[in-house]
């Protein structure tokens, strides 16, 4: 079961079901729904599903080698991945990756997009996948190949015959072939700018018509009736006298098929790569990387966002409630509990939420901080405006506030270029003047480089006395040099005289110079409706913790807000 905070399940969750980087920048509106790529008729979703494949089509399933290993991304200048939809989509992606989210993991999640948003079904994700940093061999197979050889090539691949007519089948439903990439397959159109691509079928979807439309004699596919020498369809689909073609040939049976055999494919992994369960949606989520204790102008500032499941015909309301760090109410043992209103909240989605059908609000919360009392856990309690109430208090665990050692101030810091036009970042650190650390560093990674390769370093932060302490809190800078990319992430460590070490974890550079939103009222209460510890050293049994149920917080609602 998902415990709070995992950063791995939280990013690739974050993305697969919000469709964004942690800064908020969205891949998922790039696809959805169902975008024609600019000037051409055929999808976006279309470049994707063909890009996975040919990712995948290297895989040798004797010695575990290639597969969905995103070498795709060395590999656009080879004459079997000719095309423009090729670089389209690199560019598409190139942004994205990030520390918990391979370049391999982006394809397969943008395959599970790309199938939804055009009205397909929903190919389950699992993470996990590890990238190459090099090309892998050749071998995605050629519209020219005989049947013998492109049956060779998919069982290296892992697919027997009708697995590669459900494959064939289920890629070719999408998109087409264009003449500068084929012209001995489709002609040249009237637009000599020839972005017009030759359909598979008749329909920009995700159905059964590229079946339908093969068994009973009215296909317009291109590798079906043009050139049979590169009539690679007509040659696929038929290999098994048309078994696998006829079970495909429904809604129901195409999209079923479809969903095991692209989950196959998107498990199509070097043999030395492991795979997670599936990354399902939390019907409750808080975001590691949006949470940030910090320092504003003469206190701490403290933000945080849950994601709830909405229902569509009410209004939620959430209320974050937290407790102090110090003082008598330490982690609520006096029974006292602070709380606060959200701010603003935002719908977010990707194809693959859409397709389930569910509303995502993120309700945004940002309270002043008081540094005597600090911050120790918080949790959230939501009413769902239909009598329905809960408590997201992390399975009883609560979101916990590690540390208020050393935290990132990204009102202080600057995106190198706004300075000096050069890459890189600088970051400036709050850190206790309690005590003098004897070293504030940083550790900074990025995937989304120029090379495609993953980066990572360590740099240092000196004290910087031209800030002047606030809130007990003096300021340390330091500059990131080299460019590691838009989804840029650093953990800050703050190295106390005792040795003990302190992190303010995945930070990120995407949010550089975004002020926080104004801090919302912040009240108290001592009710026990509410969680957090009632008493001093009483921890209250998890289980039977909404005992008082929601009439307790209806009251506590009544008494706060009427
Ligand atoms: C026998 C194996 C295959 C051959 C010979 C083949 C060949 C081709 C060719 C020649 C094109 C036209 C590309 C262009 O004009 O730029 C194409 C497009 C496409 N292929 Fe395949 N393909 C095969 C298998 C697959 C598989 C297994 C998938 C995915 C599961 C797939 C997905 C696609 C998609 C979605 C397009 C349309 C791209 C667009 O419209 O931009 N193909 N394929």
């Amino acid at each position: 079961t998902y415990q709070y905070p995992d950063l791995q399940y939280d990013a690739l969750e974050e993305f697969l079901y919000e469709g964004t980087r942690p800064d908020g920048s969205s891949m998922a509106q790039l696809v959805t729904p169902c975008k024609l790529r600019g000037g051409t008729n055929t999808t976006v979703a279309a470049e994707w599903l063909r890009l996975v494949y040919h990712d995948v089509a290297t895989h040798n399933i004797s010695d575990g080698t290639g597969g969905l290993d995103g070498s795709i991304f060395f590999e656009t200048d080879r004459s079997e991945n000719v095309g423009a939809g090729m670089n389209n989509t690199l560019s598409d992606f190139s942004s994205f990756p990030n520390k918990y989210l391979t370049r391999a993991d982006l394809i397969a999640i943008a395959t599970s997009w790309a199938v939804a948003t055009c009205s397909g079904p929903i190919v389950p994700f699992q993470g996990g996948r590890v990238d190459a940093n090099v090309a892998g061999p050749f071998g995605v197979p050629d519209p020219s190949d005989s049947l013998e050889s492109l049956t060779a090539n998919f069982a290296k691949q892992g697919f027997n015959v009708s697995e590669m007519i459900q494959l064939v089948a289920c890629g070719h439903t999408l998109g087409g072939v264009r003449y500068p990439d084929f012209p001995t397959i489709v002609s040249p159109g009237a637009d000599t700018s020839d972005t017009v691509v030759d359909l598979f079928d008749d329909t920009q979807t995700f159905d059964h018509n590229i079946v339908s439309g093969y068994l009973d004699g009215t296909s317009r596919d291109p590798l079906l009736v043009l050139n049979q020498t590169m009539a690679s369809d007509g040659r696929v689909f038929g290999s098994d006298s048309n078994v696998t073609m006829q079970s495909m040939n429904s809604a129901d049976a195409f999209a079923q098929t479809c969903v095991t055999i692209l989950t196959k494919m998107l498990q199509t992994v070097p043999s030395t790569v492991t795979l997670t369960d599936e990354i399902t949606l939390l019907p409750v989520k808080v975001s590691t990387s949006a949470v940030q204790l910090t320092v504003g102008t003469s206190e701490l500032q403290f933000q945080a966002a849950v994601r709830v499941t909405v229902a569509n015909s009410t209004t939620t309301t959430v209320t974050m409630y937290w407790c102090d760090r110090y003082g008598d109410a330490a982690n609520c043992a006096s029974g006292l509990k602070r709380f606060a209103a959200s701010g603003a909240s935002a719908t977010v989605s990707s194809p693959t939420s859409q397709a389930m059908g569910v509303t995502l609000e993120k309700y945004k919360f940002v309270v002043p901080i008081n540094a005597n009392q600090s911050i120790s856990k918080f949790w959230f309690e939501i009413d769902y405006g239909n009598g329905t109430t809960s408590t997201a208090d992390n399975g009883g665990a609560y979101y916990v506030v590690d540390q208020d050692e050393v935290l990132w101030v990204p009102s202080m810091s600057q995106a190198k270029s706004v300075l000096t036009g050069v890459s890189g970042v600088t970051v400036t650190a709050a850190v206790k003047n309690t005590s003098t650390p004897s070293r504030v560093y940083m550790d900074c990674f990025g995937r989304a480089t120029t090379d495609y390769i993953a980066a990572n370093a360590t740099y240092d932060l000196t004290l910087n006395s031209s800030i002047p302490a606030v809130a007990g809190y003096n300021f340390y800078t330091g500059t990131a040099t080299f460019d590691y990319g838009s989804s840029m992430s650093f953990d800050l460590y703050s190295v106390a005289e005792n040795g003990t070490s302190y992190v303010d974890t995945y930070r990120q550079a995407g949010l550089i110079g975004v002020a926080l939103a104004s801090t919302s009222t912040v009240n108290s209460t001592t009710s026990s409706a509410v969680g957090g510890d009632s008493g001093a050293g009483t921890a209250r049994p998890v289980d039977s913790r909404w005992a008082v149920g929601a009439l307790g917080l209806v009251s506590l609602w009544t008494l706060t807000y009427l």
